[in-house]
């Protein structure tokens, strides 16, 4: 991998900490970083390199996913970690940063490949990229890469607004835009299985009857309602990271697909996507926020009760919609998806209905049939399901379904910034949103959000430690389904040699 200078923006933010230290770390433990590596952190805040390296190594000792107790390596890994004060409105702040990284680059020996990372607010992105175009930091003769958190945007015209000003310092193949759902593993490898021959024969409307994505949180809002009560599920999950699990799953990728072929077969998803009219959003939207509930065995308030948050908002906590892709493989299947805060359990997945083909022979026989489902789990577990129908000879011929599993132990799993690290360090874009992406899915949610503003969609209360409000439910009944896995407890039934593990509705 090229020598690379990591210049960090918000190097003492909650971030950093949490996710980006312990990223690096674990890629230097796996020899997955540049061999001349170097870190520049920035902040406000007074640091010497000494403090910044001793903040760094308590965030990999608290958040890594791996054991940090080999003094050597830590110590090792810490030695490419500088820090400097910078305030991102302050243009002298830029010229003595360039002065640092090219000190360093020099003691080194590395040329000016520069990797800048803006883990700060959204708000501060135009400024930083105008601060690196005009004190020449981002102008030496290597490349430069500029990676940007969400939120991208507010809606359809700031997200536009933002993409123009980056636009002016950096060029679309430079810009990264993280979002944290296409780092995680199961996710990554969904490009892969869709070009798998075996599943590759039946990703189609033939045999697919309808598709779930689900990303279910217990956590509430936090500490975050400043930032949470004016985005909502609409904009912080569903216009981001649920519309690009769509994307991954439905695109068709042909076999050896490079990052531009992932792009184009994306953005050819978004397009293919029906349209939503204002008007009519409330037959396929649901919106929900939770009131005081149990979660987890323990007793939780409600939205509007929780600190920050006004008595009257109006704040989506839950979103749930039924999509319709109109192409050639998609035309008929309907998407579901949701995603909630203070839900009954955490859990990401998608689950494939299949279509039952083959007629049960007696309709007693057909007692407890459940059609053929494929399940991705994508966190907090990683796995795959594979749950067929069959009927047991030894038992009359009754139906009885198997499972074929598969898990991925949670030790061996890199976090999702891990693997979007090394990427951006690698140059390869596979797994960030190109801004096509970006502005078709705000363009699709465009309407959602004019119709919460005009107040043209219901919002539904549904207690906290539930799976959402009761018209969730409604929404796929109305087709003749129901979410899959709603119930734990009853996912087990009772066979003659004992109980069994399946898959069932709670109703
Ligand atoms: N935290 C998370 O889990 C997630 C965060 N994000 C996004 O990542 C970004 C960072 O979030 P997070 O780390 O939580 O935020 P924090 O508020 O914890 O940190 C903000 C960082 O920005 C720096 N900063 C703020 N103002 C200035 C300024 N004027 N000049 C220089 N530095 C400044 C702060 O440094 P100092 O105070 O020293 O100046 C601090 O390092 C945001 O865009 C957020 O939406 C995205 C997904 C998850
Ligand atoms: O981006 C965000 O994601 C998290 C959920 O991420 P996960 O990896 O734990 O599924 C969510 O809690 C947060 O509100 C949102 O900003």
């Amino acid at each position: 991998m090229e020598p690379t200078t990591f210049v960090l923006f918000g190097a003492t933010g909650d971030l950093a900490k949490r996710k980006i230290y312990p990223a690096l770390y674990n890629l230097y433990i796996d020899r997955k970083l540049p061999q001349s590596f170097s870190l520049v952190g920035l902040g406000r805040r007074e640091l010497s390199d000494e403090s910044f390296q001793a903040n760094v190594e308590q965030s990999i000792r608290t958040f890594s996913r791996r054991e940090a107790n080999n003094s050597a390596l830590i110590k090792d890994f810490l030695s490419a970690f500088r820090y400097s004060v910078l305030d991102i409105g302050r243009k002298e702040d830029y010229r003595k940063l360039l002065q640092l990284i090219e000190q360093r680059e020099e003691e080194l020996r590395i040329p000016p490949n520069r990797l800048f990372y803006l883990s700060v607010g959204p708000e501060f992105f135009e400024t930083i990229a105008a601060g690196i175009e005009e004190s020449g930091l981002g102008s030496a003769n290597g490349w430069r890469r500029l990676v940007i958190e969400k939120p991208f945007g507010h809606d359809l015209q700031s997200a536009r607004d933002l993409n123009q000003k980056l636009s002016k310092a950096f060029a679309e193949h430079e810009i990264y835009r993280i979002d944290h759902y296409l780092g995680k593993p199961l996710v990554q490898k969904l490009e892969i299985l869709q070009q798998n021959p075996v599943l590759n024969a039946l990703w189609t409307n033939r045999y697919i009857a309808n598709v779930q994505i689900t990303a279910n949180e217990t956590v509430g809002v936090e500490e975050r309602a400043g930032y949470y009560d004016h985005v909502g599920a609409v904009r912080d999950m569903f216009q981001n990271h649920m519309l690009q699990l769509l994307m991954m799953l439905t695109s068709h990728l042909p076999n050896n697909s490079d990052s531009e072929m992932v792009r184009f077969k994306k953005k050819k998803v978004m397009e293919a996507l029906e349209p939503l009219q204002k008007e009519e959003v409330s037959a396929s939207i649901i919106r929900g926020q939770y009131k005081a509930g149990t979660v987890q065995g323990k007793p939780v308030i409600g939205y509007t009760s929780e600190p920050g948050i006004a008595s009257t908002s109006m704040n989506d906590t839950f979103i749930a919609a039924k999509l319709q892709i109109d192409d050639f493989f998609w035309r008929g299947v309907p998407f579901y998806i949701r995603t909630g805060k203070r839900m009954k359990e955490k859990s990401t997945r998608i689950v494939i209905e299949f279509k039952e083909l083959l007629k049960m022979s007696s309709q007693a026989n057909a007692e407890g049939k459940s059609p053929n489902l494929l399940v991705f789990e994508i966190s907090p577990n990683e796995g795959i399901t594979l749950q067929l129908n069959t009927r047991d000879p030894l038992h009359k011929g009754e139906f009885k379904p198997i499972q074929m599993d598969f898990h991925e132990s949670r030790d061996d799993v890199p976090e999702a910034y891990e693997n979007l690290i090394y990427d951006a360090l690698h140059g390869d874009p596979t797994f960030f949103a190109h801004w096509d992406e970006v502005e078709l899915s705000w363009k699709w949610v465009q309407p959602i959000l004019e119709a919460f503003e005009e107040n043209l969609v219901p919002l539904h209360r549904y207690e906290a430690g539930t799976y959402g409000p009761a018209e969730s439910d409604a929404l796929l009944a109305k087709d003749g389904y129901h979410w899959w896995f709603d119930d734990k407890p009853e996912q087990h039934i009772k066979t003659e040699e004992g109980e069994q593990y399946a898959y069932y509705p709670n109703h």
